[in-house]
């Protein structure tokens, strides 16, 4: 008999296998760990829809169940969406779990930042510095001031421009443009404007397009066996080939920005603002002695690859799903809309004062964005690896040396979590009878993660995102255009696939 009616052979016996187990029990099919090839099958099946077909799977499996991939691969995994096994392995036993080996080569590109380290040293070192510049007042008001500048002096204009123009815009793009300038100001001190203020100067700019290749490549490097993705970049081949081709673009504004080597498009910062941004901190910490080692250009790109990678498109992907939650819920807009004139902001002539202590009043606001991340989840799940063997609180065994990966988005959607209506958007369940914002444990609402890895930019997040999101509802109605399609790309970051195609109309309130 030859190879080929060998491997014909095969594949007959699982295609009837696969028949016969479809035909005898549906529910089963979900996770079928084949012998040999594991879950392949399911998992070419649900590739469009990963997010949602794990979420079902493991809400079936009781929160905790095990992906077998094909044998000799390294890319079995236990997948979690259970809160009291998720607490265990992010706090109680946080020692026996570490980010590992397969986490640092497939985030290769973030070298040697906060976000995959794993000696206990450099992370804590990291993590206080960042602690010391997020918490200085200078910073926050810089920070303050240039999101006000440039939802006043750019997003703003632009969406006026749209509705002027009666167009179609996608509003994802918008809100990554804004948020990569935003970005910049306050880790560079300088605006590359890619958010113009009239809607026909737009233009398509390489290095923003970047991070969305690379984060869906990052996913890909996730389930297929390293050995051939290696291979694959070695080859400078397929997936591999597109994400060294965005890493150089964005590799190149970044060391051109820490240099400041910039041409003269870019709106530059007084010398006080670069002072004051985030890596002009930095150098002054490491100046005054702060930490070990020098400031390299390697360090320095390091750390502001992690800033854009941490907080660039979880924001504009935070932004975006909200919008698009108002359109599908037009009642808690209009609530939205009364509290905002309820409690109006600092109005000064005609300009609205984006101050965070008047939106700290805007609770239901407050709400409906700790809502929309408890439903779409930027960053949709974690990877981490176990270091000994343990028995999980459900009473599941993990060996050495195991991938889990507990999804962020499922935990979002578990009926055991967040109750029976856990798939409605509902504001409410964070507001106490009292009118006060309920404290909801970071092992329930794990959008910023948990434990000692939580996110360390969730204050500045709501600031961020509370801002954009008051100043656009007081000035405009945006309405997702009738038909477009919404659904997650498959990436590290849940953006959306087609983009958020937006009208828009101006609103006076
Ligand atoms: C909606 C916005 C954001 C969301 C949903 C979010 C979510 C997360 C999550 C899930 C992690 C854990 C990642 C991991 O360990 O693999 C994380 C870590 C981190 N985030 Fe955020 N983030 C947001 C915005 C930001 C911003 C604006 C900043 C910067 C100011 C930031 C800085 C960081 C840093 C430095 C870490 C690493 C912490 C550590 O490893 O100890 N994040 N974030």
């Amino acid at each position: 008999m030859s190879i080929i009616q060998c491997i014909g052979g095969f594949v007959t016996i699982l295609i009837f296998l696969y028949i016969y187990y479809s035909r005898r029990n549906r529910d089963e099919l979900l996770l079928i760990n084949w012998p040999i090839i594991g879950i392949l099958p399911s998992f070419l099946c649900h590739l469009s829809d990963y997010h949602d077909y794990s979420t079902i799977v493991l809400k079936r499996y009781g929160g905790t169940c095990r992906f077998q991939g094909p044998w000799f691969t390294n890319t079995s995994f236990i997948a979690l969406a259970d809160q009291m096994n998720v607490n265990y392995i992010t706090k109680k036993n946080c020692g026996n779990y570490r980010k590992g080996s397969k986490y640092h080569d497939i985030f290769e590109v973030l070298g040697g930042s906060i976000f995959n380290s794993d000696s206990d040293d450099v992370w804590k070192q990291e993590k206080t510095m960042f602690h010391l510049v997020l918490g200085r007042k200078s910073f926050k008001n810089m920070f303050e001031q240039s999101i006000q500048k440039k939802v006043e002096n750019y997003l703003i204009p632009f969406l006026n421009d749209v509705s002027e123009a009666g167009a179609h815009v996608d509003l994802q793009d918008a809100f990554n443009r804004f948020t990569f300038d935003s970005s910049c100001m306050i880790l560079f001190g300088f605006d590359p404007n890619c958010l113009p203020n009239k809607f026909n100067q737009l233009r398509k700019i390489p290095y923003k397009e970047s991070l969305p290749v690379m984060e869906e490549v990052i996913l890909y490097r996730h389930f297929i066996p390293s050995s051939l993705w290696k291979l694959q970049k070695w080859l400078n081949v397929g997936q591999e080939k597109k994400f060294k081709v965005a890493q150089e673009y964005l590799d190149r504004f970044l060391y051109e920005s820490i240099t400041f080597s910039h041409g003269e498009e870019q709106s530059k910062c007084s010398d006080e603002e670069m002072d004051q941004c985030f890596l002009g901190m930095v150098k002054a910490l490491k100046n005054e002695g702060y930490g070990k080692g020098e400031i390299s250009e390697k360090y320095l790109r390091d750390t502001a690859f992690t800033m854009f990678f941490a907080g660039n498109g979880s924001i504009s992907s935070a932004l975006s799903w909200f919008f698009w939650l108002l359109s599908t819920y037009p009642i808690v807009e209009e609530k939205i809309i009364q509290e905002i004139k309820d409690n109006w902001l600092t109005q000064e002539g005609n300009r609205i004062t984006l101050r965070h202590v008047d939106l700290d009043k805007l609770v239901y606001l407050h709400g409906a964005i700790c809502e929309t991340l408890r439903l779409y989840p930027p960053i949709p799940f974690e990877h981490i690896c176990s270091i000994k063997s343990d028995i999980l609180p459900s009473g599941y065994h993990v060996s050495p040396n195991t991938t889990l990966i507990y999804s962020l988005y499922s935990m979002g959607r578990m009926e055991q979590i967040w109750g029976e209506d856990c798939m409605e958007f509902k504001p409410e369940r964070w507001i106490s009878e009292r009118g006060d914002i309920i404290h909801v444990p970071s092992y329930k609402f794990v959008a910023f993660n948990t434990g000692p890895r939580i996110c360390i930019g969730k204050d500045l997040s709501f600031i961020q995102m509370k801002m954009v999101a008051a100043a656009l509802l007081q000035k405009f109605h945006i309405q997702v255009v009738e038909g477009h399609p919404v659904t997650p790309r498959l990436s590290v970051l849940l953006r959306m696939k087609h983009g958020l195609k937006v009208e828009v109309s101006k609103r006076s309130i």
